[in-house]
């Protein structure tokens, strides 16, 4: 590639300049690698179509190979570490990424769009991340019984639990988040002792070079941790129906979450999934309407919508509807639309033409009415893939735009009367969906009455979305299954081993 400052808006850092002009190879068993059969994919930058840069695409024999040198680290150098030993390496790379989080941010909004002050925001939260793992792996640890008496007599057996790693693990993740998504998978599974073969998704590659690389930098064995750019169908699928792999945790459609299950079926491996969402907000008449304005708004257009626990059935009720639609849409058309690089950029473009097009489907189809579009509504033309902030209201339960997750810029409100929380419950849960909601009251028997009522794997009150390392995330119904995050996203790397010894 023959990128140039030129291809920017604003200059790139050198750090960003040595990366985009080295390779992008796989990383498996240590070593950075061409894919063995040659093939090469391009990524570009979504907001000008420019290609950034060529970069190995991995199949089913690559993924072979990156599963062999993990089931040999598993078996080897990985399980002779402390616990103590594993926490040290996951600190060592927390350094490291805190040293290089302008680079990896660079990256992030190049390959993948997101405005710049996210894209610093989430490369500086994995760092945390790491750090808050490698206390997990400090703090592994079993417990002490007694078996009952009819198996052995009182006084003459103990029981204690060992937490074992799950083995290899595979790994798939989506572009809207690459390394954020990448890191909270890798950590836990670190943490825990497992050995992993990463697959990122082939829109967005770079970023996960450079975590192979610190990776490497800190000092994991090899092997430890193998990294195949390459498409779903091919790179993938081989590694969901690998017999050396004993669990998948994947990131990414609802549809392809439900084919992950099928195949594993076929050898019980473990399954966790973060699938789609379509969230409720619940907004009541007695709200801080200078805070709900913004945080709804943000709810939904927060990384241009591309966002699985986005908030996009906006239920407001009938006292302050017309002034919240009035203020979101004020909201909506001063945000600022352009290349992810500017530092007051606040929606950048959608990851790809494909995606676009099928944002503007539903907003073209909304257009028709009866609902009406009060904000937005438009695609700014190319070459990037740009869609305006866009707010739908006067929605009904049935419309797509209110049923089917859309991951853009399109919000579709609903306005609801009364005061009755089980009818406004079932409302808001009238959805296939459940990763995430919130509620906008100042009266607190409101906010946890709903909060409970809500069902969803993560609720906010007076914001949305707040997750972060030490707190649960995952989704109730079709959202998924499991919880990333905190000591449940660990547990998802463990198994449970009982041994009794007859004393
Ligand atoms: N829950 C979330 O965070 C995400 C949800 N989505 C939803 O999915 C829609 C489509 O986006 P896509 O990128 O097409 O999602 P996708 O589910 O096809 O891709 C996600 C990851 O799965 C991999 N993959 C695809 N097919 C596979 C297969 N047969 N076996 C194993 N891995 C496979 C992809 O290579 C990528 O790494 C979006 O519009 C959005 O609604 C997309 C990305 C993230
Ligand atoms: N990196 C964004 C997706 C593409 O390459 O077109």
């Amino acid at each position: 590639m023959t990128l140039t400052a030129a291809d920017f808006p604003v200059e790139l850092s050198p750090g960003t300049w040595d990366v985009l002009r080295g390779d992008f190879p796989l990383l498996i068993d240590g070593k950075f690698v061409s894919s063995a059969s040659g093939a090469a994919g391009v990524t570009h930058d979504p907001a000008t179509g420019a290609a950034l840069a060529d970069f190995a695409l991995g199949d089913a024999v690559d993924v072979d190979l990156a599963v062999r040198a993990a089931h040999k680290a598993f078996g080897g150098p990985w399980s002779k570490l402390s616990h103590f030993e594993r926490a040290r390496l996951l600190r060592k790379l927390a350094d490291l990424f805190e040293a290089n989080t302008q680079v990896l941010a660079e990256l992030e909004v190049i390959d993948n769009g997101m405005p710049m002050w996210l894209a610093g925001l989430t490369a500086r939260n994995n760092a945390e991340l790491f750090h808050y793992y490698a206390g997990w792996a400090e703090r592994i640890e079993g417990t002490t019984t007694t078996p009952p008496a009819h198996v052995l007599a009182a006084g003459e057996a103990l029981t204690y639990t060992l937490r074992e790693p799950v083995g290899v693990v595979g790994q798939i993740v989506p572009w809207n988040v690459p390394l954020s998504m990448a890191c909270l998978k890798l950590a836990p599974a670190l943490a825990a002792g497992c050995t992993v073969v990463l697959k990122p998704a082939e829109e967005t590659p770079l970023s996960a070079v450079v975590l192979g690389r610190l990776i490497m930098e800190a000092g994991f064995p090899e092997g430890v941790v193998n990294i195949v750019n390459g498409d779903g169908a091919t790179a993938g699928a081989a590694l969901v129906k690998h017999p050396l792999v004993s669990k998948i945790s994947f990131t990414g459609s609802t549809e392809v979450g439900k084919l992950i299950v099928r195949e594993c079926a076929d050898d019980l491996k473990k399954v966790s999934l973060e699938l789609g969402g379509k969230s409720p907000v619940i907004v009541f008449p007695d709200a801080d309407m200078a805070k709900a304005v913004p945080g709804v708004a943000m709810a939904t257009f927060f990384l241009q919508g591309q966002n699985c626990m986005a908030g996009t059935r906006i239920f407001v009720h009938a006292d302050i509807y017309d002034e919240l639609l009035e203020g979101m849409a004020a909201f909506a058309g001063s945000m600022k639309i352009g290349h992810g690089l500017h530092a007051d950029t606040m929606i950048g473009p959608l990851i790809s033409a494909k995606q676009k097009a099928r944002v503007m489907s539903f907003v073209e189809e909304a257009k028709a009415g009866p609902a009406r579009v009060v904000a937005g509504g438009k695609a700014p033309e190319g070459p990037g893939h740009f869609v305006e902030p866009t707010i739908v209201a006067d929605t009904t339960p049935d419309m797509r735009v209110v049923r089917e997750e859309i991951f853009g810029p399109v919000m579709a409100v609903q306005r609801f009367e009364g005061d009755d929380l089980d009818a406004i419950a079932a409302m808001a849960n009238d959805s296939d969906f459940g990763l995430s909601g919130s509620v906008w009251t100042q009266d607190l028997s409101t906010a946890h009455k709903m909060a409970a009522r809500v069902r969803s794997g993560h609720v906010s009150v007076n914001t949305h979305g707040a997750v972060g390392a030490n707190i649960p995330f995952g989704g109730f119904k079709q959202s998924g299954w499991g919880r990333e995050f905190g000591r449940e996203g660990l547990d998802l790397y463990l198994e449970t081993k009982a041994v009794t010894v007859a004393l």
